[in-house]
């Protein structure tokens, strides 16, 4: 295994210079584009990496799984998919248009920046710094690292140029989406989005869920199943964005991605997955890591059809 990742990093390097490191959140701009790394961690608790899998980045759009399932087990299906939708949008994951065209103003599902600015305005706690010490818990409880933590520079850059997302926000509280306090819901959202990992952390969590919401290390039972199931589905449909489709029948697993360059995967029953490469293309997915997985995916026979 620990061959075939790194032939797998080696043969597609030469896709990096076909993206780029995103603009607009400018502390992003900073990392190692030719970075590419990948972890994976199998059921049965065996763990392969290669590559660049201890350089740190962001997590950014991954997070929204973890708040989804938290969210789903503080409220409850019911009060989440009062607010938030189940369909893709086939927009970009940062795009506001359906949210006032289509009836009901809700956001249509909870991987778009939206629906998790509207699922972290759900996690129960007093105060916003409260809200997000229990997300990190959550965090570090299911990647088994007590170590994670907020890159503050690139939360600051997030909240200084995060306009789009506060405008989003604002709309709804209006049409009450969001219940109370903006602010303080976009700041778990930022804070979310800027815990840093690496790839064996993403290939952590790609196994918890793999296995069903069971701790690998413990076998306690971290989120009920359901929940885990409904994640998972989200992935497959919304998880790569405006290019899920494409990936669904390329790759053929649940996979989320985010725009500090990272793919969390998950092959149900089998193992988890975290890559790495920070160059984008332009749904904003990994230019090399659709690749590698990709290639995974057709080596292993990974897809679920
Ligand atoms: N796609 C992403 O990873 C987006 C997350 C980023 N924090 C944003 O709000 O735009």
């Amino acid at each position: 295994m620990q061959e075939v990742i790194k032939s797998i990093i080696d043969d597609n390097r030469k896709y990096i210079e076909n993206g780029v490191l995103p603009e607009y959140i400018p502390e992003l701009k900073k990392a190692k584009k030719d970075a590419l790394g990948m972890s994976i961690v199998t059921l049965d608790g065996e763990e392969y990496h290669g590559g660049d899998y201890q350089y740190k980045f962001t997590i950014q759009s991954i997070s929204k799984v973890i708040s989804l399932l938290l969210a789903l087990e503080e409220k409850g299906e019911a009060y989440v998919f009062d607010r938030v939708g189940m369909e893709p949008t086939g927009d970009p994951f940062n795009s506001m248009v359906k949210l006032e065209t289509v009836m009901p103003s809700k956001p249509f599902n909870p991987m778009i920046n939206a629906g998790a600015i509207a699922i972290s305005s759900m996690i129960e706690g007093r105060s916003s710094t409260g809200k997000v010490e229990k997300l990190l818990a959550f965090f570090r409880q299911i990647t088994g690292n007590p170590a994670l933590t907020i890159n503050e520079n690139v939360y600051l850059s997030e909240k200084r140029t995060g306009d789009r997302n506060r405008a989003m926000a604002y709309f709804m509280k209006d049409v009450g989406v969001i219940e109370k306090d903006v602010e303080g819901s976009l700041d778990v959202y930022f804070k979310q989005c800027s815990i840093e990992v690496t790839t064996k952390d993403i290939a952590r969590i790609g196994a918890f869920l793999a296995n069903d919401g069971i701790d690998l290390k413990t076998g306690k039972v971290l989120v009920d199943k359901k929940y885990i199931k409904i994640a998972k589905t989200f992935m497959f449909t919304c998880g790569m964005y405006n290019a899920s489709g494409e990936f669904a029948i390329n790759v053929g697993i649940p996979a989320k991605s985010g725009v500090g360059g990272g793919i969390l995967a998950t092959v149900p029953g089998q193992m988890g997955i975290g890559i790495l490469g920070p160059s984008l293309d332009q749904k904003g997915n990994s230019v090399a890591g659709v690749q590698m997985i990709k290639d995974l995916s057709e080596k292993y026979k990974l897809s679920v059809f």
